[in-house]
């Protein structure tokens, strides 16, 4: 090859830029921090800070470190960028590659022949096992010239997948780049059909918000909310591949782990509790300690008696409960104000005391005994306890709230004896949740994104809504996956539970994940479960590889089993989809038939490649070949139709490259048939 061979020269180029890493990361570890931590808490966290970076500094074999590159017209003289996911330089620190979350970066993903954004030329990489082995160019100077599609980019799409989720920096689309580079300010709520990279963009939308905001989202921090632990570990390492290693992972009862969940509550019931008019009960509850005084404080300092009337003391409460503060800060607040009229009549008697003497007043005993009388301390975890156990104490803050019937629903059939006996629902840990941040401020984040939104009941959302309530959120879902009885029928309402009622909504429409006769076949549900939703489009050009067979009763294990050999005969995952309780019956099938399988969220990997999923953690998860055992039974698992309908919906929408449905029983009319 010659020294003016482009591929050439672009090697040369990725060989030094890997050098002048292991150079910067060299640097880092030979820094001694004894001369400048000044103490021993100082220099752990700068030792951690130190380990941070030199993990972000390491050079992953299988992660290119460029991706692609631009050509400026005019900037700087027509300077050249490397686009990666880390910043990279030389010694005397020119870049070599610059971070794809840099302005410069931008154009690569947004830049278009209409509009060029000054640059003459992108140009995308290609790689094979880190071996940089091909380029493609677009020439954006010519306006009139077709937008082409690139090789590069279907490839990178049509990838098979092999184990956890990957970043998407070499190939996000415009539209999804404008909702990863929006402003912090703002909270963007986008509604997508499944695949179309609404998970990628919340994770890839955290990483850009750290890198125009490190030291801001450092103080504050970050989290991303995902469905359960099973989806969590399928993401978890997007964003540490993209540099970021603080963001903290969760799912909504994680956040509000105040009680061990050991209950579960009728669809009805859990309605209710997850209804916003609860947290209005609640409010009412906990303000229902607080009484009128109707006795004078009196106190005592050395010869002298002062005394503040009744009267005076109402005034204080009023006041306080008039403003809005929570409940236990306004406790908080009470014996000094108390203090605060004992120090006016010393005053008025002429004497002359200072805030040390406020300070001794508010902690006499009479104060204190005043205050519990008046003010008394709230344990939210008791309160919930009593409103869903005494029926009397409910009726008093429900009233003209709840129905007498919905009262009814949500009392505990057996009022439970104590907190660590009663046995607390997802529900009701939401509720003392609720009840906690009426006493206390929840320290809010700077930024959280919401992953499957769709399945939060407004009570859920209110508890994430208090954890950005000073930040700004990122709120995915799609409300045809909504499979909760409490699924948000739209996203101004969640908007508006969550706090962030004025958010912009987007959607998402270009499937990245599902074939498109998958989709179609799925989409036959829409008119049914979302109806007034598009259908998404899917922009891989691989033909998908897609079957519904039936199968004669007491064959249907069988032939499942056999349907997983033959799709494990190729290459990528293969996730075997069943209702959870067709689950047991099948990992014996399996077993049988000596096919090894993992539970949904395990790593696969070349060796390991089938993981049996029970259709209640679909959600979110994505495999090669998707075999699907028996739609009716899935949709039965549900408590009614619709919701059993959505569950399918969940399940056909897995597949990145082939389906194969299996069914013994008739498959529901809904699916059977093309909708007109
Ligand atoms: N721009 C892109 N380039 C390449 N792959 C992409 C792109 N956007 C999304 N993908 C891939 O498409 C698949 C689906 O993405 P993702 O899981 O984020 O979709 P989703 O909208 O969250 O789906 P669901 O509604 O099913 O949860 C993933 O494998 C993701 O990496």
């Amino acid at each position: 090859m010659s020294a003016h061979d482009p591929l050439a020269l672009e090697r040369s180029h990725l060989a030094a830029s890997r050098a002048a890493l292991r150079a910067m990361r060299a640097d880092v570890e030979a820094l001694d921090i004894k001369d400048v931590a000044a103490n021993w808490v100082n220099a752990r966290v700068l030792e951690r800070q130190m380990e941070e970076r030199i993990t972000a500094l390491a050079d992953l074999a299988d992660t290119p470190l460029f991706f692609g590159r631009l050509d400026y017209e005019t900037h700087a003289a027509g300077t050249t960028f490397h686009i990666g996911r880390r910043h990279v330089h030389d010694a005397d620190g020119d870049p070599m590659v610059v971070d794809w979350r840099a302005p410069v970066s931008q154009p690569f993903y947004r830049a278009s022949a209409k509009e060029p954004m000054d640059v003459r030329r992108r140009r995308r990489f290609g790689y094979t096992g880190g071996e940089l082995t091909a380029y493609e160019d677009e020439d954006l100077t010519d306006a009139s010239a077709g937008a082409r599609s690139s090789r590069l980019l279907q490839a990178e799409i049509e990838r098979p997948r092999v184990g956890p989720m990957r970043d998407i920096v070499a190939t996000i689309q415009p539209e999804q780049d404008e909702i990863v580079r929006a402003g912090i300010g703002g909270t963007v709520c986008v509604q997508g059909a499944p695949g179309t990279g609404k998970t990628a963009v919340g994770l890839h939308r955290v990483a850009y918000l750290l890198y125009a905001h490190r030291e801001r989202l450092a103080r504050t921090g970050t989290l991303v909310i995902g469905p359960n632990a099973s989806f969590l570990r399928y993401i978890e390492q997007v964003l540490p591949a993209l540099g970021e290693l603080n963001v903290a992972q969760a799912t909504v009862d994680d956040l509000v782990a105040h009680v061990e969940v050991r209950g579960t509550d009728s669809p009805d019931a859990a309605r209710i509790k997850g209804d916003a008019r609860m947290a209005e009960v609640l409010r009412r509850a906990v303000r229902s300690g607080v009484t009128m005084p109707v006795e004078p404080v009196v106190v005592v300092r050395g010869s002298r008696r002062w005394r503040v009337p009744a009267y005076e003391l109402e005034e204080i409460v009023r006041e306080l409960l008039a403003r809005d503060i929570r409940y236990g800060a306004a406790r908080e607040a009470l014996p000094q104000r108390i203090a605060h009229a004992v120090l006016v009549r010393m005053e008025e008697a002429g004497e002359a005391p200072d805030d040390r003497v406020q300070d001794a007043v508010a902690r006499t005993p009479a104060v204190k005994a005043a205050v519990r009388a008046v003010w008394p301390a709230v344990d939210p975890v008791k309160l919930v306890l009593r409103l869903l156990s005494d029926a009397a104490f409910l009726a008093e803050h429900a009233e003209g709230v709840l129905s007498a019937e919905e009262q009814r629903t949500i009392l505990w059939a057996k009022p439970a004896r104590g907190p660590k006996s009663a046995k607390w629902s997802a529900a009701d840990a939401v509720l003392i949740d609720e009840a906690k941040d009426l006493v206390t401020r929840t320290p809010s984040l700077g930024h959280v994104v919401l992953d499957e939104a769709q399945d939060l009941s407004p009570m859920q959302y209110r508890a994430v809504g208090r954890r950005c309530a000073t930040g700004s959120a990122t709120v995915l879902g799609d409300i045809a996956q909504g499979t909760t009885p409490w699924a948000t029928p739209g996203w101004r309402e969640a908007l508006a539970h969550l706090g962030k009622p004025d958010a912009a909504v987007e959607e998402l429409t270009q499937g990245f994940r599902v074939p498109r006769e998958v989709i179609a076949y799925a989409s036959r549900l829409l008119p049914a479960i979302a109806p007034g939703l598009a259908e998404a489009t899917s922009v891989r050009e691989a033909a998908g590889d897609f079957a519904v067979r039936p199968v004669g009763l007491g064959e249907l294990d069988a032939a499942v089993v056999a349907a997983c050999r033959a799709v494990l005969a190729r290459e990528g995952s293969v996730g075997l989809i069943a209702a959870d309780a067709r689950i047991p019956a099948l990992a014996e099938a399996l077993a049988e038939a000596g096919l090894a399988h993992l539970a949904p969220g395990e790593e696969t990997s070349a060796a390991a490649r089938l993981t049996l999923v029970p259709a209640s953690l679909a959600k979110g998860l994505e495999y090669d070949h998707v075999v699907l055992d028996e739609p009716a039974a899935i949709v039965a698992g549900e408590p009614d139709g619709r919701t059993g309908l959505r569950r399918l919906y969940v399940a056909l929408t897995r597949a990145v490259s082939g389906l194969t449905v299996l069914h013994a029983e008739p498959l529901p009319r809904e699916l059977a048939q093309a909708s007109a």
